[in-house]
């Protein structure tokens, strides 16, 4: 770990490509081993179904409430998200009592039918709005080969010498998450934050942001570094789960969103990780175990029904 001032950049060019990535699995080692957050370019996800994405989002978010209200949240996790129902109660980052400022729309893998025994299966929850859906559909495709990709990238740069856990991204788990920060008053509280002080409990998340900036990374020592825009970039970081896999070796890094723009800010972060049955434990070839196996589903059950309001246990 060392203290650092912005966040580093990674091509993956050869990654997508299919060619050498010798030398990108040095600098992901680093990066990851350092910072636990990085921008990645020529990243291969077209610019217009970026656009396409967030254009969705602004049209859902400019819905009227009740049309949102009509798909709220549900207990597998998939539709809206209001403002004032997430609280990041379980990080021991910050006191955070408030919750945090932001609403947004929720999918997550599409199943037919809600299986009982596989935590958060289910169908999704979709608003009735014109090509919404094919557009989430036609992203989370095109995320979910680019994250698959970036798992075997992590997993060669902690030096993971048994890969049989991709098999766990073959149905993964995803959570695709169209967020929609209104604007904070200036005089807000401290400890009102449009995100409070987390880490991600995941494996990777890659984000997409507007130009309305607001997103900080903390540092060993303690600073907070901003994240702005840069044009055609994704902001991909590790969760705490890939720590774990890895050993420690690849970082889960505490960020934030504080808006204080005067502007609404909209930001799309994807989430990619494991089937619910994967045990986490670290892999082969990172070194002697320094965690614990957990198993995945039980532990978002946990996350989620600390969390958000809608799991709320009510039996
Ligand atoms: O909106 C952002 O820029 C970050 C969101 C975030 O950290 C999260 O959803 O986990
Ligand atoms: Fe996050």
């Amino acid at each position: 770990m060392t203290e650092f001032t912005q966040i580093p950049v990674l091509d993956l060019a050869p990654l997508v490509a299919g060619t050498d990535t010798t030398a990108l699995t040095r600098d992901f080692a680093d990066a990851y081993g350092n910072t636990g957050f990085a921008y990645v370019i020529n990243h291969g996800i077209d610019a217009a179904l970026l656009r396409d994405v967030f254009d969705a989002s602004q049209r859902f978010h400019a819905l009227p409430e009740a049309k949102k209200q009509a798909i709220a949240l549900d207990k597998t996790h998939r539709g809206y998200i209001a403002i004032n129902t997430s609280t990041d109660v379980t990080t021991d980052l910050a006191e955070v009592t408030k919750p945090n400022q932001s609403a947004s729309f929720m999918m997550m893998r599409e199943d037919a039918v809600a299986d009982p025994d596989i935590y958060l299966s289910g169908p999704n929850q979709w608003p009735d709005l014109g090509d919404f859906r094919s557009v989430c559909e036609a992203y989370v495709a095109a995320m979910s080969d680019l994250g698959r990709k970036l798992m075997g990238l992590a997993l060669a740069a902690a030096g993971v010498t048994d890969l049989a856990i991709l098999r766990a991204f073959d149905n993964p788990t995803i959570w695709l998450r169209l967020l929609h920060y209104p604007p904070q008053p200036p005089q807000s509280p401290d400890d009102l934050y449009g995100s409070a002080p987390h880490k991600d409990f995941g494996c990777l998340t890659l984000l997409a942001q507007d130009d309305v900036g607001g997103l900080q990374v903390q540092t060993p020592a303690g600073h907070w570094v901003d994240v702005p825009l840069r044009e055609g970039a994704f902001v991909v970081n590790v969760g705490d789960m890939l720590h774990r896999l890895t050993n420690g070796r690849l970082l889960s890094t505490p960020h934030r969103v504080i808006n204080t723009s005067g502007k609404a800010r909209y930001s799309v972060p994807f989430f990619f990780d494991p089937h619910v049955s994967t045990t986490i434990a670290p892999l082969a070839g990172a070194g002697p175990a320094r965690f614990t196996p957990i198993q995945f589903g039980a532990f978002l059950k946990s996350e989620l029904e600390a969390g958000y309001d809608a799991h709320q246990s009510d039996d």
